[in-house]
């Protein structure tokens, strides 16, 4: 649904250059919640704005819904009209609103329809569907001054759904609200996506946000995407930097002769009891060091860094067994996790033939 490919924006700032955003290949699917998550300074804001051509890259293409922006762009009055149609098709929602407070909540509704040109009756039916689709139905007349926070911004997402879009951009949209409300738009922009098939580019500084919304995210540092793909993904990424920030655990072994293990569920291993399995079938005591289960887009997933007696030589079998329920496991502190991987197949195969014999 969005495609940025080379995508380069270099400002001068003060008689020097100062590059945002660095070769920066994106790929949104259509009907998925996208995060963008980076610190300060990454590029995220230039990036979400050269998406919607409010910024013009310096170099590279931008192609949402199969029409390329970045083509249409500077092409005199008759192009600048079918970017102009392109862009009331992608819908933008800001940190700080941008409502006007001359305007009713309906009338900043009304504003994107009346510059499509969209007829009275018609603008008023079409803003109050939508302030009943964010809830808001009973504030048509209210003035934004008279709003929370989480009001306005429901007012925000309502304009931003007037055209119809098929992508909804999100700047920042909940960095200015307290954590429950914050949890409350967000939950708004899932049912969003959900009800309308709305695809959603996000940007955040956030972890939380990527973790209670996002099918798939990207890290952005200096302006370049350093990790990305669906959450999943990222999860059974060794050594991501991502998922250890989704799924922090910590722990060290309590003593020698330990083996410490980070186990990672999603999917249906997320649902099956496989600790107890684990320690019923090799009559082990197993210790939980740290954990974080959560649900992530609607999906259960998690990561348990457990501990088992005795050293990993001594453990191949049980760590095995995690792995053929389709647990993703990683033996901490084991340097050379893919050889040892290796082995463990070659042991649980001979063991294997061991027993059939
Ligand atoms: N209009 C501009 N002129 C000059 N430099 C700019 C301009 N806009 C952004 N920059 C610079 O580009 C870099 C990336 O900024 P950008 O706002 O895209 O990052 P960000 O990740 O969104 O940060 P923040 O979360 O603080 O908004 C920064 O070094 C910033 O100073």
């Amino acid at each position: 649904m969005i495609t940025t490919s080379g995508l380069t924006k270099v400002y001068q700032s003060r008689g020097r250059e100062v590059t945002a955003l660095d070769g920066v290949d994106l790929h949104v699917r259509e009907g998925e919640v996208y995060g963008v998550i980076g610190q300060s300074g990454a590029g995220k804001s230039s990036l979400i704005r050269c998406v919607n051509l409010l910024e013009r890259p310096t170099t590279g293409t931008v192609s949402v819904d199969g029409v390329d922006l970045t083509a249409l762009a500077g092409r005199g009055r008759r192009a600048g009209k079918e970017l102009r149609e392109a862009r009331s098709r992608i819908g933008m929602v800001f940190q700080h609103f941008n409502l006007l407070s001359s305007r009713t909540v309906q009338g900043n509704v009304e504003l994107p329809l009346e510059i499509l040109g969209v007829s009275g009756r018609e603008r008023s039916r079409k803003a109050l569907e939508l302030l009943d689709l964010v809830g808001l139905a009973d504030k048509a007349k209210a003035y934004p001054t008279q709003l929370s926070g989480g009001q306005k911004q429901r007012v925000g997402i309502a304009r931003a759904l007037a055209g119809d879009p098929k992508v909804l951009l999100s700047d920042e949209a909940t960095s200015a609200l307290d954590p429950e409300t914050t949890r409350s738009i967000l939950q708004l922009l899932r049912d969003l996506n959900q009800q309308l098939g709305l695809t959603v580019l996000l940007i955040t500084h956030e972890m939380d946000v990527v973790k209670s919304v996002c099918d798939s995210a990207a890290l952005m540092k200096r302006g370049r995407i350093v990790e990305s793909g669906t959450v999943a993904e990222l999860l059974a990424t060794p050594g991501s930097e991502l998922a250890g920030e989704l799924f922090p655990v910590t722990g060290a072994a309590t003593g020698p002769d330990r083996t410490v293990v980070d186990v990672t569920f999603h999917g249906e291993a997320a649902a099956q009891p496989v600790i107890s399995q684990l320690s019923r079938t090799y009559n082990i005591d197993i210790s939980i060091l740290g954990a974080a289960m959560d649900t992530v887009a609607g999906r259960q997933i998690g990561r348990m860094r457990i501990e088992l007696p005795g050293r990993f030589e001594d453990n191949v079998v049980p760590v095995g067994f995690l792995r053929e329920q389709g647990l993703q496991v990683d033996v901490v502190g084991e340097e050379d996790t893919g050889a040892k991987a290796d082995t463990i197949d070659d042991e649980l195969a001979s063991l294997v033939k061991d027993g059939a014999k």
